[in-house]
């Protein structure tokens, strides 16, 4: 079982700065072994935490054109729409750094459009097929499941991460690569979510969380006195969670120390 790690900063900031050094690291270690650096995006406040890669060192240094962009989940509506994830990773982040476009795989936008969220999770899983075809993904093990470089993740304070949410039948799915919620709590419905094999098989998996209202989660998620999807988190090689003092404010004393 991959390790999983608490990195405790004292503001959004410096745990932003700490986020971009530890991506930069893993661009540099797998663009040097395989040439592909392979990155799965969260939507919500993930984004905004990608700031630092946009600025000196880490913008001249990171081999950009070998990065290859995928969504660990997504909401079913078109591109412009702003509850796309493709739209926020597009304004925030993409659209700044010279990632080439044919190496951004986004949710199809027609069906998104059209609200089929069952198909274009089967499409999404196709996508992704199509990307091991290619060699540019990676499988895991013997198992056959896609397995991506690194994945940067979120949680929503109910203890969601991607759209797989507490009480939601998605979470037990064994066999797709990503399937969809048309009843998602949190607005909008229709969504689709890798399922959490795949989200477990990256070789990296950062859950990067901040503030006071996600602190009962982070507990609960970390110490397991509740079965929070977010607390079933693993990953090949290692989880790091990257918490603010506020979000970590809840842990029992003596687990982390501020960095
Ligand atoms: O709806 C979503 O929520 C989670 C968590 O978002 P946050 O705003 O609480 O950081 C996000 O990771 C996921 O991609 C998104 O679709």
């Amino acid at each position: 079982m991959a390790p999983v790690k608490r990195r405790v900063f004292k503001t959004k900031n410096e745990m932003a700065v700490e986020l971009a050094k530890y991506t930069a690291d893993l661009s540099f270690k797998f663009c040097k072994e395989r040439g592909i650096f392979t990155v799965v995006l969260s939507g919500g406040d993930l984004i905004s935490w990608l700031w630092k890669l946009l600025e000196a060192p880490h913008i001249d240094s990171i081999e950009w054109s070998k990065w290859h962009i995928f969504w660990v989940d997504e909401r079913v509506c078109a591109w412009d729409n702003v509850d796309s994830n493709y739209k926020l990773a597009y304004d925030g982040f993409l659209s700044k750094v010279p990632i080439p476009a044919e190496n951004i795989y986004a949710i199809d936008n027609g069906l998104g459009a059209e609200g089929n969220a069952e198909l274009a999770a089967e499409r999404y899983e196709e996508c992704l097929k199509q990307k091991v075809n290619q060699n540019i993904i990676r499988t895991y093990k013997s198992s056959g499941f896609p397995q991506f470089d690194l994945q940067l993740l979120g949680m929503g304070p109910d203890g969601h991460m991607a759209s797989l949410f507490p009480g939601h039948d998605q979470i037990n799915e064994k066999v797709k690569w990503v399937t969809s919620i048309t009843d998602s709590p949190k607005p909008p419905p229709k969504r689709i979510t890798f399922t959490l094999p795949v989200i477990n098989c990256a070789s990296y998996n950062v859950m990067a969380v901040c503030d006071k209202q996600q602190a009962d989660s982070v507990a609960a998620a970390l110490t397991h006195t509740k079965d929070l999807p977010a607390g079933r988190l693993t990953a090949d090689v290692e989880v790091v969670w990257f918490l603010d003092q506020a979000a970590a404010s809840k842990l029992p004393h003596g687990w982390c120390s501020i960095l």
